[in-house]
């Protein structure tokens, strides 16, 4: 079932997280190919999370994935746990485990965030800017964006000072939600993208996914401390899609 929201979102609720993943699966696939159409190349910002994972094995198990051309697919991250590299607990990690393992890609189009025990070492803030240099100029055709409990997306959290962060890329220290330490777009260059796809599968997820929608605002620049959602603040220059499943969205829109 697929609705028209206000301020240009569309909600689409599908029947249980199996339907989502497989649903959302086939669409980046579609989204993909197209944009190989448009401009030769595509890229996706990619997430972390529980759906996350399923919508990766999702499009890994889907035959018309070889309608892409994963060579000339650009992967970033929307958001990382500073962790060192290969640690499981790593949305790179996720992935790559998921699918782009899988995925006949080019592997200098895959550019994570960096890891703990990276050129960088420990230091956050210049993995940050390290990360900010590297995307300078890029276009994102979609991102993925995994919503919490709490209605963060990437590593944007609600009441916490990196909602107001000006840096195109932020480190984040005293997640709410473990490990501590993250690295994430912020909210102004997740807005950049053509399009944004939010993503939350399971009771756990209604209030955030309520309130966000109710939410009037969704204005680049509105401001966390006015108690507006992460979730409800970022959206696509193009389109803005709620991808979710009964669970999060009972009764629907
Ligand atoms: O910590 C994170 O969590 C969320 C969502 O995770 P889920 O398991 O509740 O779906 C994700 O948005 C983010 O990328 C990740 O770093």
């Amino acid at each position: 079932m697929t609705s028209p929201q206000p301020s240009s979102r569309t909600v689409v609720v599908h029947d249980g997280p199996k339907l989502l993943a497989e649903a959302v699966a086939a669409r980046l696939i579609v989204r993909l190919t197209d944009a190989q159409a448009e401009r030769g190349v595509a890229a996706v910002v990619l997430t972390g999370g529980r759906i996350a994972a399923q919508i990766y094995a999702a499009v890994r198990d889907n035959p018309a994935r070889d309608a892409v051309d994963w060579s000339r697919v650009d992967f970033w991250w929307g958001d990382e746990r500073f962790l060192p590299s290969g640690d499981p607990d790593r949305n790179e990690t996720q992935a790559r485990d998921a699918f782009l393992a899988a995925l006949p890609v080019d592997p200098a189009r895959v550019r994570p965030m960096p890891a703990s025990d990276g050129p960088h070492g420990s230091d956050a803030a210049a993995a940050a800017a390290s990360y900010a240099a590297a995307i300078a100029g890029a276009h994102f055709d979609v991102v993925l964006l995994g919503v919490g409990e709490d209605g963060h997306v990437a590593s944007v959290f609600p009441g916490h000072p990196v909602g107001a962060d000006p840096r195109p890329v932020a480190d984040v220290h005293d997640s709410p939600k473990p490990p501590p330490v993250r690295i994430t777009l912020t909210v102004p260059t997740l807005n950049t993208a053509a399009e944004v796809w939010l993503l939350a599968s399971g009771a756990g997820k209604a209030d955030a996914v309520r309130e966000a929608l109710s939410s009037v605002s969704g204005a680049p620049g509105a401001a966390d401390a006015a108690g507006v959602l992460p979730a409800a603040r970022v959206h696509g220059r193009a389109r803005t899609l709620w991808l979710v499943d009964t669970g999060a969205l009972p009764g629907g829109v």
